[in-house]
């Protein structure tokens, strides 16, 4: 493995793109997650808030427009870009998605620093960057506009997503749907936060952040914020989370002095949010199988005031005895809502929402069994995949007389799945946020 650390005073560098080029490096050379890599190296080069907003574009645009750049690349460079050196092969990628998708950006600057990223690590690359950069200044737009959608496949280059999330698409909800549902995770997801209404209103948070109120708790950012290196985040009185990722506690609707389970529950957003909704009275048990999860998640309610979270190391598949008011059943799924906020999980999935669905159905009975008659239990996850979702719970449901669906659409009509109304389910290109299925089943008294 080479050495990625890029050399102290960059000269004609900008640090955005410096930051965005080891990112993109990091994630397809080292299996990095981008929005870490993005935090690591934004510290390291000491970017400020407005560069870091550079750097984020640059670098999420990049990882996720991988396989209409490398084909960009492939037809100007005529080779396939598995040929190429890693150092060429990031810095290309970087400077064609400028060329080819940014409109505000200078060619001079993307192609030269491009060639003098490519210089610095791969000095006999330097000239085909140049060469393929000005080619790709002059054709680049005119290669993606040319290629057709048609097809799940065709569909999959053009929108750059893996063929077998095209195909999914295709299948359950159309040609339409699935090219617009794969445009929209191509464009920067919503930059939403939730209020700690244990610490905090998101009227108060207003007044300090560059950030306009959308409801009692949600807030979106109108201007660069580097959430994480924040005194709000240190004080835990924010949760960066998606506008539907906010749904599902709201859909449980726990109330203060209650018992709630919580399973599958780090990194711990909507156990934060089920605590802030209770005010912090009652109990809530939160279940993560992955010990270091599990002390993340701690950490993160200790943060956030949130004393009623008992942090438990366990298997989720287990079942319970039925002695909780509200369970939240919030499984591992294809994340097929969130590609547009975590750019390289698309490369990351095998296409295995079948065996996620019967974990998920595993988790989903064990979640059941911890309920007390009259209780209620929200499923919910953070993808557009039926398998996993609708077919989950209605297999559940036809297994278990005694709970039934209560009407979820009734209380959020703009977010109702197109053809169960009972059930919620959000789509980025139709409601500009995560994609969302969220259930709400009673368990008969
Ligand atoms: C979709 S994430 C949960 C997100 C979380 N509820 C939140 O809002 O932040 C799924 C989590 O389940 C954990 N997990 C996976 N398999 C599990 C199992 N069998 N039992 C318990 N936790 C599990 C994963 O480590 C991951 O943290």
């Amino acid at each position: 493995m080479q050495n990625l650390d890029l050399p102290s005073g960059l000269g004609p560098i900008a640090p955005a793109r410096a930051c965005a080029y080891a990112v993109v490096r990091r994630v397809f050379e080292q299996d990095a997650w981008a929005d870490r890599a993005l935090h690591g190296e934004a510290k390291r080069l000491r970017l400020d808030a407005r560069d870091l907003a550079l750097a984020t574009q640059l670098s999420y645009g990049t990882v996720q427009r991988m396989a209409t750049l490398d084909h960009v690349i492939e037809r100007l460079a005529r080779r396939s870009s598995k040929k190429l050196d890693a150092p060429v092969l990031a810095a290309l990628r970087l400077g064609v998605f400028q060329l080819t998708f940014l409109d505000r950006v200078p060619a001079h600057a993307a192609v030269g620093e491009s060639v003098e990223l490519a210089k610095r690590d791969a000095p006999r690359g330097a000239g085909l960057v140049n060469a393929v950069l000005r080619r790709a200044a002059r054709e680049g737009r005119k290669i993606v506009a040319q290629l057709p959608d048609r097809t799940a496949e065709q569909a999959a280059l053009r929108h750059s997503h893996p063929e077998w999330i095209a195909r999914l698409w295709f299948d359950a909800f159309g040609a339409e749907t699935a090219r617009a549902l794969m445009a929209a995770d191509n464009e920067p997801a919503e930059p939403s936060l939730r209020a700690n209404t244990l610490k905090t209103t998101a009227e108060e948070l207003a007044l300090r952040l560059p950030a306009h109120v959308v409801d009692e708790e949600a807030l979106i950012l109108d201007g660069p914020f580097d959430t994480f290196g924040a005194p709000e985040w240190e004080q835990g009185l924010l949760m960066p989370q998606s506008r539907a990722a906010m749904a599902v506690a709201r859909a449980l609707a726990p109330t203060q002095g209650e018992r709630v389970l919580d399973l599958c529950a780090a990194p711990g957003g909507k156990t934060t949010h089920l605590a802030a909704l209770m005010g912090d009275v009652g109990e809530i048990v939160a279940v993560e199988k992955h010990p270091g999860r599990a002390e993340a998640l701690r950490a993160t309610a200790e943060r956030m005031g949130a004393t009623i979270v008992d942090v438990r190391t366990a298997d989720a598949t287990h079942p319970l005895e039925p002695t909780f008011d509200r369970v939240l059943v919030d499984p591992p799924c294809s994340d097929l809502g969130t590609l547009a906020s975590r750019p390289d999980a698309r490369w990351r999935k095998a296409g295995r929402p079948e065996a996620l669905a019967s974990l998920q159905r595993e988790i989903l009975e064990a979640g059941a069994s911890a309920l007390k008659p009259g209780g209620t239990l929200v499923y919910s996850t953070c993808t557009i995949s039926p398998i996993e979702n609708e077919r989950v719970v209605a297999a559940f449901l036809a297994a278990h007389e005694d709970f039934a669906a209560t009407d979820l659409g009734a209380d959020l009509p703009l977010w109702k799945h197109p053809t169960m109304p009972q059930y919620l389910q959000t789509f980025p290109h139709r409601d500009r946020t995560d994609g969302f299925f969220v259930a709400r089943l009673r368990r008969r008294a």
